[in-house]
């Protein structure tokens, strides 16, 4: 796969744990210099990587000098600049807005072909906000650049949260939404979207033959036969009945409190969460450090650490890398199955 264009890895927020955590990757995978670009400004990336005991920084004009980049130099474009850095832990408008700017020249460099996929290191949504931008996070921002790169609007590009580690996978109905609006999002749309997208994830995008898909219920036991509650009755169980009519291997609705355990202990591959914290919090339970988050319906991979900007250790140097690294190598991997076998649609 030497011959696919570099991942792209962008900075996140620079008050955060985003460039010490990338330098830190380098140090323990010079093997990716050459295959990756990091998006981002010099100076953040410099004291991020002072804080891991200094990394070299190669200076790039733009992706494709990646190739050239020797092994354990960090592949700087600096294509964003800051006017100062911010400081360690804070909310910042300006560290907001380099974050955003960041993913939307990686997005668009991967829109182009430019870049074979896109690596998000975390950003502070608070900080997002304080720059005026109005998308609570990366992954609406990086719907609305794929939607305006291909003339539509960003209902026709409707894509979907999936939290994954090596015992769990979640995919979200909806995501960052008050929980109140999040129950008017359980809807038979909604759910045959999320359907469709993580079918069409696993078995044209990855290229597995089938996939086992669970869909939680939303309230107490699914309900309990309308007893607690008659989504699962009205909306969800009619979806997955539409959804094993088109050729979906979808069950449901389960007990959400045991869905998870029965889909760890291997009888589903993934499951189908009502709302963001149903899911999150199993799979965030079993511990950050190998959680990968993924947006499915984008028409390139993006991938990212299952954590934040854990202003709490930003400059202490003992971030743990873990999570970027397997975002980086789910990207690696998903990146060599789409050229391997190259989505029909
Ligand atoms: N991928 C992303 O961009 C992303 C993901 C989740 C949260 N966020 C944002 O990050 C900000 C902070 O969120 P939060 O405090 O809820 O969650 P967080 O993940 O930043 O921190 C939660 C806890 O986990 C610890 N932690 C996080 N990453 C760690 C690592 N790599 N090594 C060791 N410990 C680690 C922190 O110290 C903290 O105790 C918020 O603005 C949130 O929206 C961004
Ligand atoms: N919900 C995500 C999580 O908790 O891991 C996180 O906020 C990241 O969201 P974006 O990838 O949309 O920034």
């Amino acid at each position: 796969m030497a011959d696919l264009p570099p991942i792209a890895i962008t900075m996140g927020d620079a008050a955060g744990i985003g460039p010490e955590l990338i330098a830190r990757v380098f140090q323990r995978h010079p093997e990716w210099s050459a295959r990756c670009v990091v998006i981002g400004d010099l100076a953040a990336l410099r004291r991020g990587a002072a804080v891991v005991g200094g990394v070299p920084i190669a200076e790039l004009g733009g992706p494709a000098e990646a190739a050239a980049v020797p092994p354990g130099a960090l592949p700087l474009w600096p294509a964003v600049s800051l006017a100062a850095l911010p400081p360690w832990g804070r909310v910042s408008a300006a560290a907001g807005r380099a974050a955003a700017e960041a993913v939307e020249l990686a997005a668009e460099a991967a829109l182009r072909g430019e870049v074979a996929a896109v690596v998000t290191a975390p950003l502070a949504k608070a900080a997002l906000a304080a720059a005026g931008i109005a998308f609570p996070g990366h992954t609406e921002l990086l719907q609305a650049v794929a939607a305006r790169h291909l003339g539509v609007g960003v209902e026709r590009l409707p894509v979907r949260m999936m939290l994954s580690n090596r015992e769990l996978r979640t995919v979200l109905v909806s995501i960052h939404v008050p929980l109140r609006r999040a129950l008017e999002l359980v809807t038979p749309a909604n759910l045959d979207e999320t359907l469709r997208i993580t079918h069409a994830h696993f078995t044209r995008v990855l290229g597995w033959p089938a996939c086992r898909i669970a869909v939680a219920g939303l309230n107490p036991h699914a309900g309990e036969d309308g007893l607690f509650g008659r989504e699962e009755l009205d909306v969800i169980a009619p979806a997955v009945a539409r959804a094993r009519a088109a050729g979906i291997d979808a069950h449901g609705p389960l007990p959400p409190d045991t869905v998870f355990m029965r889909a760890r202990q291997g009888e589903f591959d993934v499951v189908i969460a009502q709302y963001h914290d149903q899911g999150l919090i199993p799979v965030k339970y079993l511990g950050l450090a190998e959680g990968v988050n993924t947006t499915l319906g984008l028409p390139f991979v993006r991938t990212s650490p299952d954590h934040g900007t854990a202003f709490d250790l930003a400059g202490s140097g003992r971030a743990d890398p873990s999570s970027l690294e397997a975002a980086i190598q789910a990207a690696l991997q998903a990146v060599s199955a789409r050229a391997a076998a190259p989505p029909s649609g």
